[in-house]
């Protein structure tokens, strides 16, 4: 599957160490990010990560487009509903998009396990 990851400032921590959990089951897909994102989280594991531009100079809005040509499977966006932020609008489009497309979009840690558990089910079955 194409996995995007992305995580707002004060959530980088949380998908770095949900990452790191399910490094092995997160291995065997293709994975994306926006900027920031990605390098962190291949500084701290061993996952291999297409880095988009960073999110507030375009990179949700790279990955929107990869949902419109049906070329992403599932995103993780762990944002920040308590910060605003200057890209907002690129933001609450590429949600949209997820939902146009059907595209499964995690915005919180916990559906971000689940949805990672699920990578697991359909490996061992
Ligand atoms: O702002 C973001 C998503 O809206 C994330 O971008 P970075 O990963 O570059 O910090």
């Amino acid at each position: 599957m194409k996995i995007a990851l992305i995580a707002h400032d004060k959530k980088k921590e949380d998908l770095i160490q949900i990452t790191q959990k399910y490094e092995a089951i997160l291995n065997q897909h293709e994975l994306f990010a926006t900027g920031t994102t990605g390098t962190k989280i291949m500084e701290r594991t061993k996952l291999s990560i297409h880095c988009f531009k960073s999110g507030p100079l375009g990179g949700d809005q790279q990955i929107g487009a990869k949902v419109s040509e049906g070329e992403m499977d599932m995103i993780i966006f762990l944002r920040d509903p308590l910060t605003a932020q200057p890209h907002e609008p690129d933001v609450n489009a590429l949600i949209r998009l997820s939902d146009v497309y059907e595209v499964p979009l995690a915005t919180n840690k916990s559906t971000a396990i689940l949805l990672f558990k699920e990578l697991q089910n359909l490996a061992e079955n």
